[in-house]
């Protein structure tokens, strides 16, 4: 055997060529052909740690075709490989961190074929097809991005197992004479971690790389013709360039050759200092391939010789202040949801405040109708109470004069006697207060009047022309006239103070004219005022009634809303000579002396008070 894997330790590898001398290659690590694939991870493991703290690190496996890098990078089913168990240990690291850190992880897998980037995670892709170009693109000082990578966002290892499998089933392989299944590009697996510390809000965006080279191999040695010839050309190119740019590295050189291959340019970032690398070299056991080995192995010794200097953390400036905008954006929404709440806290109650003021209107006007109708049923009785002692006084005063009307009865027809002359219009007063004498004078005048104004009835037939009546004469009418209403607004009266009690006037009630029987006595040709009043209690019973009437129908006409006054306007023009609205009215062309109306004013006025009504009625 020309490599002495008995005597490797410490790290140090022995080659002896066929007749060559013997050469002795310094590594941190070298596991024999019976390593297993755990053993192999073990001195992998750490680099898993270090890109969760936001560095970046890249894992190649470079060595000839065939000597087992798939098989180390990838694995089987059976025995899972670094790219596996480096997942693996991410996932475990973040659940031990999960308190401290979130972390987010994406997965992309490309090759390079034939210095052409494709996406292995692409659902059209087709091994060893080129349907997709992807370029390397500069985002920013020292960071290059592929545009339009499939990142696979993986949560947990059966997510991570998938989508390796998808990547490598993608890959174009190919069958040569050193290996059936030989891999005929450069098979990338780009994972990016992206941090928050929960404590302090630190972001980081970290790569680690996992980098399954294709194999070296010797054109004239592997016979490869066409197709495989032209791989195994660009294959050799690419990693050409890649061991130029390691050589500058090693001797800091002030020109770094990575754009010379897609390989090199891509990972660049890696490659070019902030970053951990580990590298892992498989070598053939096998004398013929020792001329391999040992370029394998010079190669090595390069990229180990390479003085990166100390590795950096990738800090995520731009999503830490991302995630400050974020945060304040929430606090800011925070803030404006509860200010809403406290709106809307205050349109609820001013709600229930309108609401309480609703049912509070609601129940005043309930009570204003309540108290409305009560009036009116006051005033209903109050009205039934008096008409029916008017009637009743009219009917004893209709008794007492009855011998009076009979003598009128029996007196000549009124066209054919002698006028009395006119009443002193100064000695007429309101019919209340009238004699008795001088009221029967005023309508016998009347009625006269009446006769000779009534067209229908000749009164050269059956009496001779009155004679002209004086100037100074007193005058009564009688119409059907509605009452005028005094327009000056009278106080409201407290409806929840009683009308006076009707029992107490009722024995003191003055007897009235009641409007119907006069009419009566009109129509059959006879006017009759009954005797009214001759004593003055009974004369100011009489006033005291007659106020009440008036007030009565004053207030009704008040109180009424402008509907109801229209309505009942519309009632009064299609009934008029209703009881209620006769007026008699007896004026002269003397005013009554100023003294006198005063005092019967003041009389008058004192009288309301006593009983309680605060009005004063003018005698219109
Ligand atoms: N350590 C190992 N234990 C068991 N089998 C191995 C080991 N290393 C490699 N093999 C086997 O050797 C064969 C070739 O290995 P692999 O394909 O990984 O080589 P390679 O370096 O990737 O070749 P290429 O560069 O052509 O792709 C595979 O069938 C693989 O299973």
């Amino acid at each position: 055997m020309a490599i002495d894997f008995e005597s490797a330790k410490d790290g140090e590898l022995i080659i002896k060529s066929n007749g060559g001398p013997r050469k002795v290659f310094k590594f941190d690590s070298v596991f024999n052909p019976q390593a297993d694939q755990e053993i192999v991870f073990e001195n992998t493991a750490p680099f898993a740690t270090s890109v969760l703290d936001g560095y970046n690190v890249s894992i190649f496996a470079y060595g000839q075709t065939g000597t087992g890098k798939t098989f180390t990078m990838e694995g089987t089913e059976e025995a899972r490989g670094v790219n596996y168990r480096t997942l693996e240990e991410l996932f475990r690291i973040m659940k031990e961190r999960q308190k401290l850190f979130l972390y987010e992880i994406t997965v992309s897998v490309m090759e390079v074929y034939n210095e052409q980037i494709r996406d292995l995670l692409q659902s059209d892709s087709q091994p060893g097809s080129s349907n997709k170009r992807l370029e390397i693109r500069q985002v920013a000082e020292g960071v290059h991005h592929v545009p339009g990578l499939v990142e696979a966002r993986v949560s947990n290892m059966s997510e991570v197992w998938e989508v390796l499998q998808t990547g490598s089933n993608a890959r174009a392989v190919g069958s040569t004479n050193a290996n059936e299944h030989s891999s005929r590009s450069h098979c990338i697996h780009c994972v990016m971690v992206r941090g928050e510390n929960l404590i302090n809000g630190e972001c980081t965006s970290s790569k680690l790389w996992l980098i399954d080279l294709a194999g070296s191999e010797r054109v004239a040695k592997t016979d490869v013709q066409g197709e495989r010839l032209k791989e195994a050309q660009n294959i050799n190119k690419s990693l050409s360039a890649l061991g130029d740019v390691i050589s500058a590295l090693a001797t800091k050189s002030p020109h770094v050759p990575f754009r010379n291959s897609k390989l090199t340019h891509l990972l660049q970032d890696s490659l070019g200092g902030d970053s951990k690398t580990l590298m892992l070299v498989q070598i053939s056991p096998n004398e013929d391939d020792v001329s391999e080995t040992l370029c394998s192995l010079n190669f090595a010794s390069r990229v180990r010789g390479i003085e990166l200097g100390p590795a950096k953390k990738q800090y995520d400036n731009e999503r830490s202040r991302y995630k400050q905008m974020v945060e304040k954006s929430k606090q800011d929404a925070k803030g404006k949801d509860m200010y809403i709440k406290k709106m809307e806290e205050m349109v609820q109650s001013l709600e229930s405040k309108v609401k309480a003021k609703d049912v509070i209107n609601k129940n005043l006007q309930e009570k204003v109708k309540e108290l409305e109708s009560q009036l009116l049923v006051e005033r209903k009785l109050a009205r039934q109470h008096v008409d029916s002692k008017i009637a009743e006084t009219h009917q004893q005063q209709k008794n007492h004069h009855q011998e009076p009307q009979n003598a009128l009865s029996t007196r000549p027809p009124l066209a054919t006697r002698q006028l009395d002359p006119p009443p002193n219009i100064n000695s007429i007063r309101p019919f209340s207060e009238s004699t008795t004498t001088t009221t029967t004078n005023i309508f016998k005048h009347f009625q006269a009047l009446k006769e000779n104004d009534n067209p229908n009835i000749s009164s050269s037939e059956h009496h001779p022309p009155p004679p002209p009546l004086p100037k100074k004469t007193g005058r009564a009418s009688l119409c059907t006239m509605a009452r005028r209403v005094p327009m000056v607004p009278t106080p409201r009266r407290n409806s929840l103070i009683p009308f006076p009690p009707m029992n107490s006037l009722a024995p003191t009630l003055p007897p009235l004219v009641q409007v119907d029987s006069i009419r009566e006595s009109a129509n059959e040709g006879e006017l009759l005022l009954p005797q009214i009043v001759t004593e003055p209690t009974k004369i100011s019973n009489t006033k005291k009634l007659n106020s009440i009437l008036r007030r009565s129908l004053q207030k009704k006409v008040i109180i009424r809303s402008p509907l109801q006054q229209h309505l009942r306007r519309s009632n009064n023009n299609s009934k008029l000579g209703g009881a209620e609205r006769l007026r008699v009215s007896i004026t002269g062309r003397r005013r009554i002396p100023k003294v006198v109306k005063e005092s019967q004013q003041k009389r008058e006025q004192q009288q309301q008070q006593e009983k309680g009504w605060n009005h004063v009625w003018k005698a219109t």
